[in-house]
C-alpha cells in the first residue's frame, strides 16, 4: 500500500516570539518544543506516514504551523495568503515543497487573505472560518479554485478563537467535534458533537480508525475510545501556548482521509 504523506516544518529558534491573539502570552520552552515536535513526527511515522520537510524558516517564529500555508484538495494545492503580515514570508518555501511533489499550484492573491487553519474539509464540503485571518475575498478565491473540482465551500462565522480548526475538526465518520463555548454556531453542522475539553476538539485523522490528539484532553480521548477509535496522544504544550494545536503541525497530502 502506498505510504501516506504529510508536510512538516521544523520549529524556528525564534518560536517563543510566535503570535498570540486570543490567550495570554506565557513563556515557551524552545528545547522542550523541539522534543515535542520530534515526538509528533515520530507518531506520524509510527502510523505509516512519510513526512516531507518544508525548508526551515528560522526568521519566522510561527513557521512550524505549516498547516496555515496552504489548502490541499485532490491534486491542487492552493497556497494561502496569511492574514498576519508576520507570516506572509512562510509561503514560498511551502509552495516549492508541494510543487516538487507534483501538485498543481493555485494561489490566494491580494486583497484576499486566508490561513489553512481556517479550512476544514470533509467529504467534499469545505467549511471556511471568516474571522481574524481569513476574509471574504480569500474565501471567494478559494471557492473559485475548489468548486470546479467538485467541492462545496461554506463560510462559517468565527470570532472566539484564532482559526476554524481551533474550534472544530471532524472524526473519521464525519462527526464534527467542538468545545461548545468556543464555537460561534454549532448549528452549522447537523452532526455536531460537543466535547468536554478545548483541545479535545482538535484531531488529526491518521486512518479510518486512528486519531492523533493532544495529551491534555483525557476525558475527550476516552469518549473517542468509547466510540471505537484508537487514540494516540502527544504532548504539544509549548505549541498550545502559541494557540497551536495538533492539526497545525502538518499538512496531510493526497489520498488522506480528510
Ligand atoms: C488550527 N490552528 C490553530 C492553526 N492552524 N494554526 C495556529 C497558528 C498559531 C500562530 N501562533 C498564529 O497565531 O498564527
Amino acid at each position: 500500500m502506498d505510504k501516506k504523506h504529510a508536510l512538516i516544518r521544523r520549529p524556528s529558534p525564534r518560536l517563543a516570539d510566535g503570535l498570540v491573539t486570543h490567550i495570554e502570552r506565557s513563556p515557551v520552552d524552545v528545547e522542550l518544543a523541539k522534543r515535542q515536535w520530534e515526538d509528533y513526527v515520530a507518531a506520524l511515522h509510527d502510523a505509516g506516514w512519510q513526512t516531507h520537510e518544508v525548508a526551515p524558516a528560522d526568521d519566522c517564529p510561527d513557521a512550524v504551523f505549516v498547516e496555515d500555508t496552504m489548502v490541499v484538495y485532490g491534486d491542487t494545492a492552493v497556497i494561502a495568503r496569511p492574514g498576519a503580515d508576520e507570516r506572509k514570508p512562510e509561503t514560498p518555501a511551502a509552495e516549492a515543497a508541494v510543487r516538487e511533489l507534483g501538485y498543481r499550484i493555485a494561489r490566494i492573491e491580494a486583497p484576499g487573505t486566508l490561513d489553512g487553519g481556517d479550512v476544514l474539509k470533509f467529504g467534499g464540503t469545505v467549511w471556511v472560518g471568516r474571522g481574524g485571518r481569513t476574509n471574504d475575498e480569500g474565501i471567494a478565491q478559494l471557492a473559485a479554485h475548489l468548486e470546479p473540482l467538485g467541492a462545496r465551500v461554506v463560510t462559517v462565522p468565527l470570532t472566539k478563537v484564532l482559526h476554524l480548526k481551533s474550534a472544530v475538526t471532524a472524526l473519521p465518520d464525519g462527526t464534527v467535534v467542538g468545545y461548545e463555548p468556543l464555537v460561534d454556531d454549532p448549528g452549522v453542522w447537523e452532526n455536531f458533537l460537543a466535547v468536554p475539553e478545548e483541545s479535545g476538539a482538535h484531531v488529526v485523522l491518521l486512518d479510518g480508525e486512528t486519531i492523533l490528539m493532544a495529551a491534555d484532553a483525557p476525558r475527550t480521548a476516552e469518549l473517542y475510545r468509547e466510540r471505537g477509535y484508537r487514540v494516540i496522544e502527544v504532548d504539544i504544550s509549548e505549541y498550545e501556548k502559541l494557540e497551536g494545536c495538533v492539526t497545525c503541525l502538518s499538512v496531510r497530502l493526497r489520498g488522506m482521509p480528510d
